[in-house]
């Protein structure tokens, strides 16, 4: 039988077969699935083969499908351990709000970066718009406008009156999402908008962390009623880590990508050398400063500077 886990515990994972039924399957033997190294073979979102044992309800993980894409946490203790969080995600919604709380370009850049390397799809959630002043308006519709520009999908939304909701829902048909931003732009209140009995564990684990509790918590998947499934991801607020070579970041600004081709130097990083195509269209105005600016930033920075898992609280 094929099926899609929803949830893992450890050692035992939640499989929907394709008829909709749950089982609960244990793995037997080892996976060894594209060379990555991980403390979980099996991840929420993974597709596999499963086998149901004789007169139960249980099954047997026999086989893994190879994963479109997937996220990673480093694990704690063994720093050369990576922990699949989950994989197949087909996109993510980053929520973004001009204060409360402040949502940094730098920060925008380095997700939909992180996002770009992990080959997911990013829309942007300019949320709380009923909230703004006509300037301030203006100001997400500025950077509306420039994420755009880069490639990006852009909705200004209000979770809280339902403005744009069904926008989202529309993107969300037939695909599995995760929601994604800082603490208190309102991912909750999303979630409510779109399926008001479903409650996330996304904030309640931070208040017991917060309260200096250790829990282990575990990825999950959820249906929605509208053929919608949502990832989520309690206590990993965010979206987990990525290593990248210096060489690929710009490869990762996707209006970068687009002209580098027009560069001297085929392997030029845009910041030193003449002739480079991505300097003239920053002088012409047809790539926003602000993006290289952000570019800058991670190339200069120290590898934790990468990291997008690191939110201001
Ligand atoms: N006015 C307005 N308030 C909103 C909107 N969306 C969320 N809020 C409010 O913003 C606050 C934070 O919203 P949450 O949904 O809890 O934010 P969150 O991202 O889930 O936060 P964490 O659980 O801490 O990660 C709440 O008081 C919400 O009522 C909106 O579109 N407009
Ligand atoms: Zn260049």
């Amino acid at each position: 039988m094929q099926g899609t886990v929803y949830k893992s515990t450890g050692s035992w994972y939640q499989v929907k077969a394709e008829n909709g039924k749950f089982h609960e399957c244990r793995i037997k033997g080892k996976f060894r699935i594209q060379g990555i190294k991980s403390t979980n073979p099996v991840a929420v979102g993974d597709i596999v083969k499963f086998d149901l044992e004789e007169d139960t309800n249980t099954g047997v993980i026999k086989e893994i499908h190879n994963r479109e894409n997937y996220i990673i946490r480093k694990s704690v203790n063994l720093s050369k351990q990576t922990h699949i969080i989950a994989a197949n995600i087909d996109q993510v919604f980053l929520l973004i709000t001009l204060n409360n709380p402040p949502t940094l370009t730098t920060f925008i850049d380095r997700f939909l970066v992180t996002a770009e390397a992990y080959h997911i799809n990013a829309i942007l959630l300019f949320n709380k718009v009923d909230t703004y002043s006509p300037e301030e308006l203006g100001e997400v519709k500025y950077l509306a406008e420039m994420y755009r520009e880069a490639g990006y999908e852009c909705i200004g939304i209000s979770a809280k009156t339902g403005k744009n909701v069904e926008k989202v829902k529309e993107k969300m048909l037939g695909k599995t999402s995760m929601i994604s931003g800082h603490s208190g732009t309102g991912k909750s209140t999303l979630v409510n908008a779109l399926e008001p009995k479903l409650e996330l564990k996304t904030s309640e684990i931070s208040v017991q962390h917060s309260q200096g509790q250790h829990t282990t918590t575990f990825a999950e998947m959820y249906d929605l009623s509208f053929d919608a499934r949502i990832i989520d991801t309690p206590g990993i607020k965010g979206f987990g880590v990525v290593d990248m070579d210096r060489e690929e970041i710009g490869d990762y600004f996707p209006e970068f990508f687009k002209l580098k081709q027009h560069c001297k130097f085929h392997n030029c990083m845009h910041i030193e050398e003449p002739k480079c195509a991505i300097k003239e269209a920053l002088e012409n105005d047809e790539i926003a400063w602000s993006r290289y600016k952000s570019y800058l930033q991670i190339m200069a920075g120290d590898e934790d500077n990468y990291r997008v898992d690191q939110y201001q609280k």
